[in-house]
């Protein structure tokens, strides 16, 4: 049976502001109170799916979350109207109020951690929701991301789907931003990458000093348990807990694999020979691609700033390995004169294709944090709820849904406003039915 590697991508919400809300991500807490656009961020985002749809890849949507999210300020002891509890939080809490209403639910590769079925023992593709514990903001998506993945991937027969891990630091989940599948050919049992910043139940061991390590060792394997991954199947490195303290917030901003590929900076991790070992005896004998990119050639703040590894590393279904990259990566000098050269050197690397995805950029996510990558063979493609896979007409049905409902300059005085809430539920109400996806959303189950 054929299997394919869909990308799901995260639809931009109608609150995307700029908050600086995550502290460890420089481009967010550069960009703190810039005004935001939430209509070009939802079309940049539309725009790439549909690009990579017309390359012939399998392309779904994830729906955004509600935002302003009014119960968890109510649980935060803010009462009365909707409106009153706007007013009240934006006014005595403001920075918990802003945290609730980050559209940060846009990064789907921090959506779930994803196996599919080739790799699992009962032989379904497993979903675990990322707890996120680590930001706040971040922190209140797991149940509605669990919400909607169960409204894309309903069938029992295929999905299995778990709850999130624990919400506490020790097991620190930021899904697949921190995980990545080395295969032969995606239906072939494969090899998972999982990447943590620290151990959390040995701090002795090494660990960042300034920025946090949002991933633990422990919620890694706690993952690879739930997924039922086969002994030796799945491979735990530490990222370079240094790279964290100069911005490295995620794995995915420092390396990328795709099937035989390992895409990835000379600094991402703390001992580079014995991950690629392990990698390489997890892999077998097929011949294997690390790509290392050195710091003589990409500086750290150079990867960091033009997202050159938090690129999709995706194949056409001519065969050919493609790298999916921010404009960032054209626009920065080193960056780009190394692509030249990657291209022209014998790697299965063979094209870049450049995506306009800035709204997303300037707060800290580019085209890989923007996807969750979902394996499917042909009858699991088939269970999918096909109103989230993307072709000319739900382009054109989003581009009218966003045209009609989202604004094109957003600031924090605006989101305290009843009128803002007001539209946003409309806007979702509208979408759950373009989508099909039922009530997935507080508002729509009072
Ligand atoms: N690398 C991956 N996979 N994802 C990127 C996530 C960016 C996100 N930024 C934010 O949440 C900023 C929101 C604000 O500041 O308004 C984060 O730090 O969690």
């Amino acid at each position: 049976m054929n299997s394919i590697e869909a990308n799901f991508d995260g639809l931009v919400g109608p609150s995307h502001n700029y908050a600086g809300l995550s502290y460890g991500n420089v481009a967010s807490k550069s960009n703190a109170n810039a005004v935001s656009n939430p209509k070009q961020a939802a079309l940049q985002g539309l725009q790439k799916m549909k690009a990579l749809s017309d390359m012939g890849m399998t392309q779904g949507v994830i729906a955004p979350q509600e935002r302003p999210d009014v119960y968890s300020l109510r649980k935060l002891g803010f009462t009365g109207s909707d409106q009153d509890v706007l007013i009240k939080a934006s006014k005595q809490a403001p920075a918990i109020f802003l945290a609730c209403c980050s559209a940060s639910s846009m990064w789907t590769a921090n959506a779930a951690t994803v196996s599919p079925s080739a790799d699992t023992a009962d032989s379904k593709v497993h979903f675990t929701p990322a707890n996120l514990t680590n930001k706040f903001h971040r922190a209140i998506e797991p149940t509605v991301t669990g919400n909607i993945l169960k409204a894309l991937f309903s069938d029992d027969e295929h999905f299995s789907h778990h709850q999130h891990l624990p919400e506490n630091d020790h097991f620190g989940d930021e899904g697949a931003a921190n995980h990545t599948r080395f295969c032969h050919n995606y239906g072939d049992h494969g090899v998972e990458l999982f990447v943590y910043g620290k151990h959390a139940f040995n701090d002795t061991l090494p660990a960042p000093k300034k920025f946090p390590a949002r991933q633990t060792l422990e919620a890694c394997e706690a993952v690879a348990r739930l997924h039922k991954l086969q002994e030796g199947s799945a491979v735990f490195a530490q990222q370079n807990p240094d790279v964290i303290d100069q911005g490295v917030f995620h794995n995915d901003v420092i390396a990328v694999g795709n099937k035989n590929v390992l895409f990835y900076h000379e600094q991402a991790f703390l001992d580079t020979s014995k991950t690629k070992q392990d990698i390489g005896r997890a892999f077998g004998a097929e011949p294997f691609h690390f790509i290392e990119v050195p710091t003589n050639l990409v500086g750290l703040q150079d990867a960091v700033k033009s997202y050159l590894f938090n690129t999709q590393l995706i194949n056409l279904p001519s065969g050919d390995m493609v790298i999916i990259a921010p404009m960032e990566c054209q626009e920065n000098k080193a960056v780009y004169s190394y692509l030249q050269q990657l291209l022209a050197s014998n790697t299965p690397i063979t094209n870049v294709h450049y995506f306009d995805v800035k709204q997303s950029m300037q707060n800290g996510g580019g085209p890989a944090c923007l996807r969750l990558r979902v394996v499917l063979n042909d009858l699991q493609l088939a269970a999918v709820n096909s109103n989230a896979l993307m072709n000319d007409t739900l382009f054109a049905t989003l581009n009218t849904w966003v045209n009609k409902h989202y604004r094109d300059r957003l600031t924090a005085s605006d989101l305290a406003s009843k009128e803002f809430l007001d539209e946003s539920r409309s806007a979702l109400d509208e979408l759950t039915q373009i989508m099909q996806l039922g009530s997935v959303y507080p508002f729509q189950q009072i």
